[in-house]
């Protein structure tokens, strides 16, 4: 039951609000979900499961489906035709545009001027607001968390129970705050931040907890950059990563399609003010992350917690894992990581696609060559990010620079689509995950934020990006 009278944090009273039947020792909780968000690799079981027992969805209204994990990147030949990687990919798209249609769920289609990934989406479309809980049959749903929802990512079966119902059972969490104290220094972002605290707890430093994101820096951060802290969540093994809202928040959010209006919206807000954890809240683990101290950061095992900075030298390994993560990887031990020589650079995915990151990127490639040899391919989160940075000529830029500008979608984030490295490749990727054969067949993948991903692109092997920006950031190097 709840202590109404213990001091709540954001998880808690998020939590609370929710509950349609509390916890107990023999059953879980069941939740009630106000936005289920749906794609098309985790959906088609789900959908099925429904058939089977004759059952309608329970809330489209409250259902928002995209597709971006199998859809290609590339546009549809002479022959008017996609090129879809496999067939499979193009029966998942097929499949989800069915299952729309006969159950009623809008669809960000192929060719709708809204589409783009899951993660991205959402917050865009002024869906993901504060206060809402927000399900995704998508470990990287935390992202949402930076509005202060509750969300996190479901199994298939999951996405059946919520499609069905529109609730879920489970099980609280603990709790911890993880607070970065201090400013960061100049050319350092949110990935860098998700990338040291990792690296400072571990991949499953946060497992079993929701987390609550906080201090300064988090503070400081414009809400591109919470999402991109928030989505890494769950690489610390957290399956909820939170920020509080604020007026950064407010202002993101107004004015977007599905935000409040008019009376309605400062109704909103002020419900949305009493969201943030109280002084006194307790946590069950609290951690300290020194913000100030954060470099540019990249990986370079096959877990995300092996991160360092990318101005650095290559860590010894001291463990068989370590030593067989750096036998995959092919990294000298103990030599400057600027030695390595990059292959490829995937600027993308749902941790670093946004307007933004592009915007970042853009700023070390203008002017300058994608080094001799080298693939960069900059796949833009969504339509609306594409048509943004257009609008702005930052596709000019990454031209220019000899990138390739792709349509949205997840591409070679999990390389379902085909967009993927040749064996043997050392990518430079803006995504979040490093795991063995993720970008492709026996591909190292180093994960970096976007300033540092363009900076290799430029250099042809990993750089520290500081050496790329010019001013204060130069100076502090
Ligand atoms: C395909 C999907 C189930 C998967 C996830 O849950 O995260 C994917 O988005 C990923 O990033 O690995
Ligand atoms: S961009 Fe990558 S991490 Fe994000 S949803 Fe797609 S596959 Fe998963």
């Amino acid at each position: 039951m709840t202590d109404t009278a213990r001091p709540r944090s954001l998880f808690d009273k998020l939590w609370d609000a929710h509950v349609v039947v509390p916890e107990s020792e023999d059953s879980p909780a069941i939740l009630f979900i106000d936005l289920h968000l749906v794609h098309e690799v985790t959906s088609p079981q789900a959908f099925a499961m429904l058939e089977e027992r004759g059952l309608a969805v329970r809330r489209p209204d409250l259902t928002q489906a995209t597709l971006d994990h199998s859809t290609p990147t590339l546009p549809a030949g002479a022959d008017g035709r996609l090129p879809y990687a496999t067939e499979a990919a193009e029966k998942q798209v097929r499949q989800l545009e069915e299952n729309c249609a006969r159950h009623g769920i809008d669809l960000l289609g192929l060719d709708d001027p809204r589409r783009g990934i899951v993660h991205v989406v959402g917050p865009e479309l002024g869906l993901t607001q504060p206060g809402k809980t927000i399900v995704c049959g998508d470990s990287h749903t935390s992202t949402h968390g930076a509005f202060g929802a509750l969300a996190f990512g479901i199994g298939t079966t999951e996405v059946g129970h919520v499609l069905a119902t529109q609730c879920l059972l489970q099980r609280k969490p603990k709790s911890m705050r993880i607070d970065f104290a201090g400013e960061l220094a100049p050319g350092v972002g949110a990935k860098d931040m998700a990338l040291a605290m990792i690296a400072q707890i571990g991949a499953d430093g946060g497992q079993g907890y929701a987390v609550e994101f906080a201090g300064a820096a988090v503070k400081a951060l414009s809400m591109e950059g919470r999402m991109t802290l928030c989505n890494m969540a769950i690489e610390a093994g957290a399956r909820v990563g939170m920020v509080a809202p604020d007026e950064t928040t407010y202002a993101y959010l107004q004015g977007r399609e599905h935000a409040p209006r008019g009376k309605a919206w400062e109704a909103a807000v002020e419900r949305w003010r009493a969201l943030p954890s109280e002084p006194d809240a307790v946590f069950d683990s609290e951690v300290r992350v020194d913000a100030a101290a954060i470099r540019p950061m990249i990986t370079f095992g096959v877990s995300p917690d092996a991160a360092a900075p990318a101005g650095g030298r290559v860590p010894i390994p001291a463990t068989a894992d370590e030593r067989e993560a750096n036998h995959y990887m092919r990294f000298t031990p103990d030599r400057p990581f600027a030695e390595m020589a990059v292959n490829r650079v995937f600027i993308g995915s749902c941790t670093n696609s946004r307007l933004s990151d592009l915007r970042e990127a853009a700023e070390i490639m203008r002017g300058r060559r994608v080094a001799e040899g080298i693939t960069a391919l900059v796949v833009p989160g969504s339509q609306a990010i594409r048509r943004a940075a257009e609008a702005e000529g930052l596709d000019t830029v990454f031209l220019e620079a000899g990138a390739e500008w792709r349509l949205p979608g997840c591409s070679m984030c999990i390389a379902m689509n085909g967009d993927q490295g040749a064996p043997g490749d050392l990518v430079v990727s803006t995504s979040n995950r490093n795991f063995v054969g993720r970008q492709g067949k026996d591909v190292r993948t180093v994960l970096a934020g976007p300033a540092t991903a363009a900076a290799c692109a430029i250099a042809g092997h990993i750089v520290d990006p500081w050496d790329y920006l010019n001013g204060e950031a130069a100076c502090a190097a």
